[in-house]
């Protein structure tokens, strides 16, 4: 028996019902869910009984009494994965990545001194894991004199575990614990070897089970994805460790190209109608919030009072406007290829982690390459 064999005759074991799927090695992708056979849209092809969950209800009370009430429950479970010493879950660990798999592909277990490389979006969302993961781990060594033995690799390892397989789940009890909702997330086998994809199954749960039904038909030998969410690139990096060659959720911050330009006064103004930061173009547009910042650099601030106040839709100075963003977009071109070069010239980290942050940089310039062609054309 194989490992998916032994997976397959555990998961029956727990209730878990598979529905012409199967799980398979996939290149680059690590495993993925296939169709065994067609599938009509809306089948349903998984039942997983809450009762194989793992979830704040599963931690043993030896080790949820020595944690803080109001722990964070990311932190819980990958001590409960990190301490497992019994059997249960031998065949469920036998299928999931290896810890050299997470800390190749997810930056928070990089070498550091590739981090100041990756993009402003990605750093910032790298800054706030990076934060989780030392105080969860500092619950973790303080519960417990033991802990200190056990290296903080391994408790990364679990953490990253947690971060990259969890699902939302709400229940009596997770309502009752008032849990925030960042919170109400548990490991569920079978179900957490979907791949991720723009837009995927359908994934729903009850009381008793989570369900996963086809969104679309699929063919015998085809992949069959959910999606995670509707993520960027930047996201999918820091938290899964991957990013795809064309994603429509993609986009790029601009908040480093135009905070910097702006007076306090202008910030002063921008806070106060709620327009400061969180700048981003994607494939097709430049947002809003990028609009009323460009005015405010560009116009007089009685014109630039009327397009935030909703009397002017802007057209007028949408030119001018649009000049000046070309002129920012033209000198990050030029600052992502001076970036790529250094990346380039690098030898920290694994080859791999430098040419996906390469690989990120080029999908950044492209995306800001066919911005500049939009707005001149
Ligand atoms: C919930 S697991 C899915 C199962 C996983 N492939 C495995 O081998 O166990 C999430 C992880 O799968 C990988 N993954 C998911 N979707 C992917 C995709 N579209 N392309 C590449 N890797 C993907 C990433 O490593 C991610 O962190």
């Amino acid at each position: 028996m194989d490992i998916y064999d032994n997976l397959l005759a555990w998961a029956e074991t727990q209730g878990i019902k598979l529905h012409g799927i199967s799980p398979q090695r996939i290149p680059g992708r690590g495993i993925g869910i296939v169709a065994t056979k067609q599938l009509a849209a809306n089948t349903l092809i998984l039942q997983v009984p809450t009762t194989s969950l793992r979830s704040i209800e599963t931690v043993p009370k030896t080790l949820s009494k020595s944690y803080p009430k109001d722990a964070p429950v990311h932190g819980l479970l990958a001590a409960t994965l990190t301490l497992d010493t019994t059997p249960t879950f031998t065949a469920w660990n036998a299928v999931v990545p290896t810890a050299s798999d997470l800390t190749s592909s997810l930056p928070l277990a990089w070498d550091p001194t590739l981090h100041p490389y990756l993009p402003p979006a990605a750093s910032s969302l790298l800054q706030k894991q990076l934060t989780k993961f030392t105080s969860d781990h500092s619950i973790f060594l303080s519960s417990s004199p033991a802990h200190s033995d056990i290296p903080k690799s391994t408790y990364l390892y679990n953490w990253l575990l947690v971060n990259t397989r969890t699902f939302y789940h709400e229940t009596a009890k997770t309502k009752r614990l008032r849990l925030r909702p960042e919170d109400r997330m548990v490991l569920q086998p079978v179900a957490d070897l979907f791949n991720h994809s723009s837009s995927g199954c359908n994934v729903s749960f009850d009381k008793t089970q989570f369900t996963i039904t086809t969104d679309r038909a699929y063919k015998e030998g085809e992949e069959v994805f959910i999606c995670y969410g509707r993520h960027s690139n930047d996201f999918l990096l820091v938290e899964y460790g991957f990013v795809f060659d064309y994603n429509q959720w993609d986009e790029v911050g601009l908040d480093e190209l135009i905070l910097p330009k702006l007076s306090a006064k202008q910030k002063e103004d921008l806070d106060e109608f709620g327009f400061l930061g969180k700048y981003v173009l994607d494939a097709e547009t430049v947002c809003y919030r990028t609009q009323v910042a460009l005015r405010i650099l560009c116009l007089p601030s009685r014109l630039w009072l009327r397009f935030v106040q909703g009397e002017d839709d802007g057209e007028a100075h949408q030119k001018k406007v649009d000049e000046l963003l070309v002129s920012m977009l033209r000198k990050y071109v030029g600052t992502i290829g001076d970036t790529l070069e250094t990346i380039g010239s690098l030898e920290d980290g694994e080859a791999s982690q430098r040419e996906m942050l390469c690989l990120r940089w080029r999908q950044i310039r492209r995306l800001v390459d066919k911005t500049i062609t939009r707005l001149e054309s």
